[in-house]
């Protein structure tokens, strides 16, 4: 399979460590638990180019053909876990890479969301928007104290889809989920866990990684069928609603993008963060 050419394949202790090529993402597999850490490490941010949605789509794929027991997302930086999609995506966009840009993420959700494995998300630092979608797809939570996660689409004058919501309603109850997304409400580790956005606190990374392969490990006893059709079942009509409606919110989002009051906004926005970076 061209993953596997695109794989390279290194021992540390009792884990293997799989890398792609490009280097954006990591898979180790704990030899013991048979656990998967998928690490995204896309400096600055890691931020969702096209590039690193390709790799964590095809990092899940692996997981799941390796049968591997679980997965933990993680971050390679100390203090962001990821700063959501890439903006420089979106601001004054190629035509082609768009398109491909937006499928890698439909993909990216479906993988992730509707994997067969048990899934866990090790937030070791902020986690805006696309980084908050890909936490909620998970179903385990940990996060490290003084972070911020939260879906702040409204507050960029861009708006959330529906799938994104369906991760997030999955998480939350409707009316906290509902006015948070109103808001763009992004949430400290400590509010995130009086909501139930997350479900625990961790102070390292490896307790977190730690916590998240305990949740894992709760499963251990149940028959790995029954609880991935039961999972799937929860989970069927948020992923159905997006593999029937594909095309038309790939048209929606480019058209939305498109708009010439959105492309200011990206670009103010943008301004806005490199004035911070620079201050
Ligand atoms: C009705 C139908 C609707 C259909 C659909 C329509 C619309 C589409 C919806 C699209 C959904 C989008 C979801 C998203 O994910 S949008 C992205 C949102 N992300 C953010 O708002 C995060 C912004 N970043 C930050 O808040 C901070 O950078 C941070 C993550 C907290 C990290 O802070 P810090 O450590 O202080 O780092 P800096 O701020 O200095 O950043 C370093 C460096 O990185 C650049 N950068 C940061 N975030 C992004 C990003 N998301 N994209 C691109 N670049 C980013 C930042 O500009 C700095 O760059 P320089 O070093 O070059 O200055």
């Amino acid at each position: 399979m061209l993953r596997s050419s695109l794989l390279t394949l290194t021992r540390i202790g009792s884990n293997r460590l799989m890398s792609t090529a490009a280097k954006l993402t990591t898979v180790e597999v704990n030899d013991k638990t048979g656990i998967a850490t998928l690490t995204m490490c896309r400096p600055p941010v890691n931020g969702l180019n096209l590039e690193l949605l390709k790799d964590l789509s095809q990092s899940i794929d692996e997981i799941e053909s390796n049968k591997s027991r679980g997965l933990i997302l993680t971050s390679s930086n100390p203090t962001i876990f990821s700063a959501g999609l890439d903006i420089l995506e979106m601001y004054k966009p190629d035509k082609e890479r768009i398109r491909a840009f937006w499928t890698s993420l439909q993909d990216v959700w479906l993988a992730l969301y509707g994997s067969s494995v048990p899934t866990a998300a090790a937030i070791n630092g902020h986690s805006p928007a696309g980084g908050c979608l890909l936490a909620t797809s998970c179903e385990y939570r940990v996060m490290l104290p003084k972070f911020t996660i939260g879906l702040n689409e409204t507050q960029l004058g861009i708006v959330a889809p529906k799938w994104f919501m369906s991760s997030f309603l999955s998480v939350l109850p409707r009316r906290i989920a509902e006015r948070a997304l109103n808001q763009g409400r992004m949430f400290t580790t400590e509010e995130a866990l009086q909501v139930g956005l997350i479900d625990e606190v961790a102070n390292t990374k490896e307790e977190a990684i730690e916590k998240c392969s305990a949740f894992i490990g709760s499963f251990a006893k149940v028959n790995p069928l029954a609880r991935a059709l039961t999972k799937q079942q929860f989970r069927a009509a948020d992923l159905q609603q997006l593999e029937n409606e594909r095309v038309q919110d790939l048209e929606k989002f480019l058209f939305f993008v498109n708009q010439p009051a959105v492309q200011k906004g990206l670009g103010l926005y943008l301004e806005s963060l490199k004035k911070k970076a620079k201050n």
